[in-house]
């Protein structure tokens, strides 16, 4: 039940967790509360800050200290916004439920939460009557689901593709402009504060899957969720997969691609080379960008910090005014929508392109076999390129041979790779990843 708009009675606003973004959140309320009650039409009172641990001292944040409290269920329900900051499953998404239960509209940056049980969320949200904003969740500060929620209603959108993890970003910066092998590469990530002591749900592609479904479910109006995004992370991208990509004039990214096609919707995220002059190639170290193509607007591209204290509560905030306002004006903002209820395809129907850099016998017939291989499964070849590796006398011949595909499915090609590996004139495959964007 929302309870009734009152310009009088400030909103009262509940965090749930001061950590990197929680306390970059409150220190920006606290500093801009007198823009924030213009914009909103009523003032914002923080009525209390839900923390793990009790004690520690929170004084840079500027907060009176009573209002910090290891009572997240209490909190809660004295509410009207509850800001959910703790990340995680659990306890956030009872204390979201419970707080929604209680009338609280919710403001939250939890794609992890979101990707595994969003319509339980959605559904608490429109049973109450409330609003569930998460600006935050996907690319930090970057305005991007307002857009897609919102801006392009109206339209028909296409594909989603982009760089949507900082830490991964910055990896594979690094090891194409220094030359670092991915492990040097972590390491200085996590010195720099971007890559956790346990980086896996960044490094494995769980964090960029999780923001795939998120974007995938608004920009095509279907319940996607982070079990549905084939997902691979660049652990297994090697220096020679880099310095491959290099010799294309590529570079190599973690993508996020989400593709509307006649048979359904495509959700991936993987490696891939780029060429060098594709824009999202120019996205170096912890940035993130997201290209859109929808059927009107046409091309978009939306650029900046997915991460870090202040730029995360930048988004946080702008969702704290709207569902601020709506508590003020009255209304709700959209809901989930999910009428077109696209079948989501498996990653063997995506369409893509190979790179592929085998290790073969160089003598006759080796080039008609691997096209041979090429023909059985319907691919067709684009480039083929040999260069011969220098060898002693007492060694048979040996050529790198270096085959771009034209598009072809997933499964088609991926069965094509498998059968090359079965041919007695392949020595072993060097390299391989998709291309896109191209
Ligand atoms: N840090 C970023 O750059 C960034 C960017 C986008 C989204 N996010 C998302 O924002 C959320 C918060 O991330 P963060 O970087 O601030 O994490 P963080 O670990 O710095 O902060 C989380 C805080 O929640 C507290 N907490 C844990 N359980 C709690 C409980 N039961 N009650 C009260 N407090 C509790 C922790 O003690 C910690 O201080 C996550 O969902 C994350 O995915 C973070
Ligand atoms: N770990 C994430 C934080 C923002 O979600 C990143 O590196 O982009
Ligand atoms: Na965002």
């Amino acid at each position: 039940m929302t309870p009734e708009p009152s310009p009088t009675r400030p909103v009262r606003v509940a965090l749930l967790g001061a950590g990197v973004v929680g306390g970059a959140v409150a220190r920006l309320l606290t500093e801009h509360a007198d823009d924030m009650r213009a914009r909103v039409g009523g003032s914002l009172e923080i009525v209390g800050i839900a923390v793990r641990r009790a004690g520690r001292d929170r004084s840079d944040l500027g907060l009176d200290p009573s209002l910090f409290t290891t009572d997240a269920d209490e909190l809660v329900t004295r509410a009207d916004v509850v800001v959910e900051v703790i990340g995680g499953i659990e306890p956030a998404r009872s204390l979201i439920l419970r707080a929604m239960e209680h009338g609280a509209s919710v403001v939250t940056a939890n794609k992890a939460l979101l990707a595994e049980d969003g319509p339980t969320l959605y559904d608490a949200a429109a049973e109450h009557g409330v609003d569930l904003y998460y600006e935050a969740a996907v690319a930090g500060a970057i305005p991007l689901l307002r857009p897609l929620r919102e801006s392009l209603a109206g339209d028909e959108v296409r594909t989603v593709l982009g760089i949507v993890n900082g830490t991964t970003n910055y990896v594979l910066d690094k090891m194409d402009t220094t030359g670092a092998g991915f492990a040097d590469a972590v390491e200085q990530a996590q010195a720099l504060g971007y890559a956790e002591a346990d980086p896996t749900a960044d490094v494995e592609g769980f964090d960029a899957a999780a923001k795939a479904a998120i974007l995938a479910s608004l920009a095509f109006h279907t319940r996607v969720s982070g079990v549905d995004v084939h997902r691979e992370g660049i652990t297994e991208v090697t220096a020679a997969d880099i310095a491959a990509a290099r010799e294309m004039d590529c570079v190599v990214k973690l993508l996020a691609i989400c593709e509307r096609t006649d048979a359904g919707v495509s959700v991936r995220v993987h490696p891939a080379m780029i060429p060098r002059s594709h824009p999202l190639a120019g996205v170096r170290e912890a940035f993130n960008a997201v290209f859109v193509e929808a059927d009107a607007a046409g091309q978009l591209m939306f650029y900046g910090r997915g991460a870090g204290g202040d730029p995360t509560a930048s988004a946080v905030l702008g969702d704290i005014v709207a569902v601020a306002r709506h508590r003020v004006g009255g209304g709700l903002g959209p809901g989930e929508s999910t009428y077109a209820d696209l079948p989501v395809l498996e990653m063997g129907q995506a369409v893509t392109r190979y790179h592929i850099s085998l290790d073969v016998e160089d003598r006759s017939g080796v080039l008609a076999q691997v096209a041979a291989a090429f023909a059985e499964h319907d691919v067709s070849i684009e480039t083929v390129r040999q260069q011969l590796v220098p060898g002693t006398a007492s060694q048979s011949a040996r050529a790198n041979l270096i085959i771009v595909t034209h598009t072809a499915t997933d499964a088609a090609l991926s069965s094509t790779v498998e059968r090359l590996r079965t041919l007695d004139v392949v020595r072993g495959v060097n390299s391989l990843m998709r291309v896109e964007g191209s």
